[in-house]
């Protein structure tokens, strides 16, 4: 079978096709061939309608439970769908395969990760015969783990074929060097909406030291014994996919564009090769080597580039949370942030946990009325949601937040926010959910004394939010103030920096701002991107934090 070495596109990019997860050609590999693939790009034009049957075959790619999506990839499109019903489907596992059909979904804004639609699905055949149908398909590689996941960095893993793999979903759970089995898919790049990063979708299976797959046929060494460091390397380069027909991409796909990393490889396609081609003769060897050295070289060129492209991918931006009790001056803390960050070229955006309030039931309101109700419970916000938020603003997407009306008590439509470089979360229990925790990379508390929080309390709640003083008081005495005490005053123990007096602490302000300019000066200087492997601001909490 004639195979081509496919990679990314520079231009004319489809800002569809870039953001589904890659369009994968694949097939076996042997040990003599070296083959690439990147994210195939597709032009803006690209064909939209369906074979006859309009049946397509699609792979779960993501679950998302917490907004209730999957997310299948068209393997013939390499776009992506999303399948809203999930509960129906709660059978489906990523990587399972599916016949699907699909629609354009005309709302979908631009930069929606699925701008289709699945409309209907039904079983795919087994594996096997999807890959007899579908030449150009996944998989599954066989790389080493160089990094374990750690409370800022998602776990790496590595082969010659790909280079870096990112463990976005937290599958890896291996230490350092150990040989993982497992399946992937292209992403494109959060950071860089042109290129792609590898995720790995399922772990297949962790490879014993003295089990030695060489030609991933899955086959066992009948004798087990230790894998020389030969083998050793080639375990972790063996079973990368890649394959290709050019003639069937040619006529199948006839707008798709397929683009060569180096036109002097470009239309070259026979430098894969079956394994039957091991009797050639000398000559022809001879040739096949010198090629599949030129081939060597070319790959290690991409894999630099590819680390390149890995470390814009992984970036995060750095995100600071802001907790203390109501009314202790968070937003007044937040907004002095935002100001003072205001001259230097990070992008800083804030998010009020106070969005993430569940909708108040029609039977609740009532209770509302009365101060019944706890909004100070952590039973009363969307965690999930705003750990969901807060994830993908890490991998660069942008993010749907919703609009919390708090005269109405419930939510009026959604605000779509950007990724920026810093990002200043802030709520009375922001450090109460440990998925956020971990997600901050600063944690400040606002200390304010409580009679003047109760102060300010009132003024805002017979205010801007129109309650009765009784029904204020009430409120406060009987859920504020205890949920304050039991939820979020232990809170407090996280905290890097703890501000006494709140916003009007200027002194404090200035120096968590001139500490955060230091690191992003720092970290430019360094090479990374803005917000990488935040330092926690360590001088700051020995000058500003006491005893707690
Ligand atoms: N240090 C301060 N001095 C005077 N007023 C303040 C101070 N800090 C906050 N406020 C006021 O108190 C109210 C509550 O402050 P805010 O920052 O909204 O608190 P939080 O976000 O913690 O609920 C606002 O009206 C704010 O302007
Ligand atoms: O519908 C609502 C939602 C929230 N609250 C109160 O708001 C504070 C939290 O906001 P801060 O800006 O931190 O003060 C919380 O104490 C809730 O009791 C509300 O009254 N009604």
């Amino acid at each position: 079978m004639a195979a081509r070495l496919l990679t990314r596109s520079q231009r004319h990019v489809d800002e569809i096709a870039a953001r589904s997860l890659g369009y994968i050609a694949c097939g076996p590999l042997r040990y003599q061939q070296l083959c690439w693939v990147n994210l195939m790009a597709f032009t803006s034009n690209y064909d939209e309608s369906e074979d006859s049957s309009g049946w397509s075959v699609g792979l779960v790619s993501n679950i998302e439970a917490h907004s209730g999506y999957i997310f299948v990839v068209i393997l013939r499109k390499g776009v992506s769908a999303v399948l809203k019903n999930i509960s129906k489907y709660s059978h489906l596992r990523r990587g399972d395969f599916l016949n699907v059909k699909y629609r354009l979904n005309i709302h979908a804004p631009a930069h929606y990760r699925a701008r289709h639609l699945v409309e209907d699905l039904k079983p795919a055949e087994p594996l096997a015969e999807v890959v007899k149908a579908h030449p150009k398909l996944i998989l599954k590689t066989t790389a080493k783990v160089e990094k374990c996941r750690t409370r800022e960095d998602n776990a790496l893993l590595s082969n010659e074929h790909f280079g870096y793999f990112v463990d976005l979903s937290g599958l890896v759970r291996y230490e350092r060097g150990t040989l993982v089995e497992f399946e992937f898919v292209t992403m494109a790049s959060p950071r860089d909406r042109i290129s792609s990063i590898f995720v790995p979708t399922r772990i297949i299976r962790r490879i014993e030291n003295h089990e030695v797959d060489f030609d991933n046929s899955n086959r066992r060494s009948s004798k087990p014994r230790e894998r020389t460091d030969d083998e050793f390397e080639r375990d972790t380069r063996s079973s990368a996919v890649v394959y290709s027909d050019d003639e069937e991409l040619a006529s199948n796909t006839s707008n798709l564009r397929i683009c060569s990393m180096d036109s002097t490889f470009e239309g070259r396609s026979s430098y894969c090769h079956e394994q039957d081609q091991d009797n050639e003769d000398n000559a022809k060897e001879e040739r096949s080597r010198q090629e599949l050295k030129k081939l060597r070289e070319l790959a290690a060129r991409m894999m630099n580039d590819a680390k390149l492209e890995m470390t814009k991918a992984i970036s995060k931006p750095h995100i600071i949370g802001v907790a203390g009790g109501t009314a202790s001056g968070k937003s007044l803390v937040t907004k002095k942030i935002i100001q003072r960050l205001a001259n230097n070229d990070q992008r800083v955006i804030s998010i009020q946990l106070d969005s993430f309030y569940k909708d108040v039931s029609a039977a609740q309101l009532e209770q509302v009325d009365l101060g019944e109700y706890d909004f100070d419970h952590p039973s009363a916000f969307d965690f999930d949601l705003l750990a969901d938020v807060l994830e993908r603003l890490i991998i660069g997407e942008p993010v749907e937040i919703p609009n919390y009306d708090i005269l109405t008590n419930s939510r009026q439509g959604v605000r779509t926010v950007e990724p920026a470089d810093v990002v200043i979360v802030e709520g009375i229990l922001v450090f109460y959910d440990e998925r956020i925790r971990q997600l901050c990379s600063t944690k400040l508390f606002v200390d304010a004394d409580a009679d003047i929080r109760l102060s300010r309390r009132v003024k805002k709640d017979t205010g801007e939010r129109k309650r009765p003083l009784s029904v204020v008081l009430s409120h406060y005495v009987n859920k504020v103030k205890p949920a304050f005490e039991e939820f979020c005053l232990p809170t407090k123990r996280y905290a890097d920096v703890i501000i006494p007096r709140g916003g009007e602490n200027d002194v404090a302000i200035d120096l968590i701002v001139e500490n955060l300019q230091d690191f992003f000066r720092s970290s430019e200087e360094d090479g990374q991107t803005n917000g990488k492997s935040p330092r926690p601001p360590v001088e700051l909490k020995r000058s500003l934090s006491r005893p707690h």
